[in-house]
């Protein structure tokens, strides 16, 4: 299972709606998976919470490499994990695709006032422990992504962009599903897609039909909702209305 390529150029990536199984009936996961694939969901975003990082606990990778043996879907892996390092080849074993780590967790644990100070001090070069992480998710056949809180300022992924396949900017406060999505996390959004045309940029937390426009008109193309989807009446409909409005913006943008 393999991510659409970047494109070259100013294009931007396709659009990737991606439930979050998190809000899903875990005794019943692989049916609530193959649920949201029929339904037109192009990833699944998996929320992996250690109780530390954050105040949650959901699953870990033999979760993952269970469900990977009922789908072939793309699984977008979020680690809200403490030593995300620690976790790079239990989860390529599992069969993730994409691994998403927090860079304040990879800067400096679950100390994120320590890890924001060593992120500045280490100016445009960036952090090695940072780097050799990317790197070893690629080596070890997954994508690799970096996620920043909502508190953590954009301008400290930029050392990290060329190297990465995608950024995922945290509209929530990392920890719970249901919460309120956060409209200023947009400026995060613009600036990114302003840079790198070609960027994937995913937007996690309180995504739902009235949100939505906002993310799609900053310039996310790959969407995370848990409780708008696992929610509604008709999940279906909510795919197709996040879909049609990032597919609508990034017309928009191209033509002008
Ligand atoms: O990473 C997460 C929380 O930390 C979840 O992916 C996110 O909250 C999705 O849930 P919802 O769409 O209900 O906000
Ligand atoms: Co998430």
């Amino acid at each position: 299972m393999a991510l659409a390529p970047r494109p070259a150029g100013r294009d931007r990536p396709p659009t990737a709606i991606a439930p979050s199984i998190l809000s899903s009936d875990f005794a019943r996961l692989a049916e609530e998976c193959q649920r949201m694939v029929d339904l037109g969901a192009d990833w699944l975003h998996v929320d992996v919470m250690d109780g530390h990082f954050v105040p949650n606990l959901t699953l870990g990778a033999p979760i993952v490499k269970s469900l990977r043996k009922h789908t072939a879907a793309f699984l977008d892996v979020h680690l809200m994990v403490t030593h995300p390092a620690q976790w790079v080849k239990e989860f390529a074993a599992a069969g993730a695709n994409m691994y998403t780590f927090h860079l304040e967790a990879a800067a400096a644990g679950d100390d994120t006032a320590a890890a924001l100070a060593a992120l500045q001090a280490a100016g445009d070069a960036g952090l090695p422990a940072v780097h050799e992480l990317v790197a070893s998710i690629q080596a070890a056949g997954m994508l690799a992504g970096i996620t920043i809180k909502p508190g953590t300022p954009v301008e400290l992924l930029l050392p990290y962009i060329a190297a990465i396949d995608m950024v995922l900017i945290m509209t929530v406060e990392p920890g719970f599903g249901g919460q309120s999505f956060m409209p200023p996390m947009m400026d995060k959004v613009r600036f990114l897609r302003s840079r790198f045309p070609d960027l994937y940029i995913e937007v996690d937390g309180g995504l739902a039909p009235d949100t939505i426009q906002a993310a799609a008109e900053a310039g996310a193309n790959a969407i995370v909702a848990g409780s708008a989807i696992f929610g509604a009446a008709d999940p279906g409909a909510v795919i197709r209305q996040l879909r049609e409005a990032v597919d609508s913006a990034a017309t928009a943008a191209a033509a002008q």
